[in-house]
């Protein structure tokens, strides 16, 4: 009955009349939740329902997504709640979305690699893939569904095949790495974290994470021990939060605050701020190192990626850190593109 409801709500007010193309400011944006009911995913949608810019907020799941559209759509802001369910629904949700935010798939449990998820979630991210390719191909796709490293490649396989891929419009979400940087090294320098700048760069698990230290702004200057043991705390974090959920899943809250500034900044980005210009990472089809995909800063602008800002200065542990990491991640790269190339028909 809701799911009836608030659809008809929609139908009230035709996209048309919200200006889908992109470059004009005044216009309404339809962003998608892929995984709205899950852990990340609720929170997540609770942020996107009070951004002004959001006229549509289509949320999708394979469960319950009527309680979770009835609750959120008594939030007295302008955005319509919109809600679909299973593999039928996906293309409905989808369909036009100028952004659509990938919180599906399983998350950890203690004992758990990263990658121990791909052969479950690859499923979700070549469903997301088809999807796109058929409603939504301009639109900006953000991953979050781990792991990471090998889900975007996946993807990228996928709408190369069906001739939908535009690399400037793919991202795997990192900006929990950049997050959590921001939090710890603000801790240690006693001020205020949102104050604290630095690019993480790599992928997203285990040593793939370089925060790269020597450009963080404000100055960080740690012993040799210190700053091995905070690299170390942003590397494992993501394990720190699992450990401590013992067993209830991971990271929801920060990954949806952090997910929520991520898109936030695509808006900032598609709406084409003259003022400000809009820097985030994230995990992207690359050419700045010999690993396919790789997170660096990016300029972001209304078709996606801007620019690529590449790789920041480094020092020399921080370039033999990248050496390290390079084959461990171009692995990770080869198994999704092959599994991507399996997934393609
Ligand atoms: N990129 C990052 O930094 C982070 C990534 N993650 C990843 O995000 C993913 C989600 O985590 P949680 O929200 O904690 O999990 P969760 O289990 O609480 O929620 C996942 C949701 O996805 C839904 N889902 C599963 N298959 C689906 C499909 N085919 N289509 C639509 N919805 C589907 C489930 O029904 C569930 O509601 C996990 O893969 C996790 O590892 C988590 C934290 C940080
Ligand atoms: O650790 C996990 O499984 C979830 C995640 O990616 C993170 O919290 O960084």
């Amino acid at each position: 009955m809701f799911a009836l409801r608030l659809c008809t709500q929609v139908s009230r007010v035709p996209f048309e009349a919200f200006n889908f193309g992109r470059g004009g400011s005044m216009r309404g944006l339809k962003v998608a939740v892929v995984g709205a009911v899950g852990g990340i995913g609720q929170p997540l949608t609770l942020l996107l329902k009070q951004n002004p810019h959001i006229s549509v907020l289509s949320i999708h799941d394979i469960r319950n997504t009527a309680g979770v559209a009835a609750d959120l759509s008594h939030i007295n802001t302008p955005a319509t709640v919109c809600n679909f369910e299973g593999k039928s629904g996906l293309k409905k949700a989808m369909d036009k979305a100028d952004i659509v935010v990938i919180p599906a798939g399983l998350p950890r449990k203690p004992g758990m690699r990263r990658e121990d998820l791909v052969d479950v979630n690859a499923s979700v991210a070549c469903e997301v893939a088809h999807a796109a390719s058929a409603v939504c191909p301009g639109a900006l796709l953000a991953f979050i569904t781990n792991p990471i490293n090998v889900i975007v490649p996946i993807v990228a396989t996928i709408l190369k095949a069906k001739g939908t891929y535009d690399p400037n419009r793919l991202f795997g979400v990192t900006t929990l790495d950049v997050v959590r940087s921001k939090t710890f090294i603000g801790d240690i320098l006693n001020v205020d974290p949102r104050t604290v700048d630095l690019p993480v760069i790599g992928g997203h698990t285990g040593h793939t994470i370089l925060p790269i230290l020597s450009q963080c702004q404000p100055l960080y200057k740690g012993s040799d021990e210190e700053r091995q043991a905070l690299i170390r705390r942003i590397q494992e974090a993501g394990t720190e939060v699992v450990k401590a959920k013992d067993g209830l899943g991971s990271a929801t809250l920060s990954m949806a605050y952090a997910a929520y500034h991520f898109v936030e900044s695509l808006i900032k980005g598609i709406k084409g701020s003259k003022d400000e210009c809009i820097v985030e990472c994230a995990y992207v089809d690359s050419d700045v190192t010999e690993a396919k995909f790789f997170a660096t800063q990016l300029i972001l602008g209304p078709q996606g990626i801007k620019e690529n800002i590449g790789l920041p200065e480094m020092d020399d542990e921080e370039k033999q850190a990248l050496e390290c990491m390079l084959p461990n991640l171009k692995k990770s790269i080869e198994n999704g593109i092959k599994l991507g190339e399996e997934m393609s028909c």
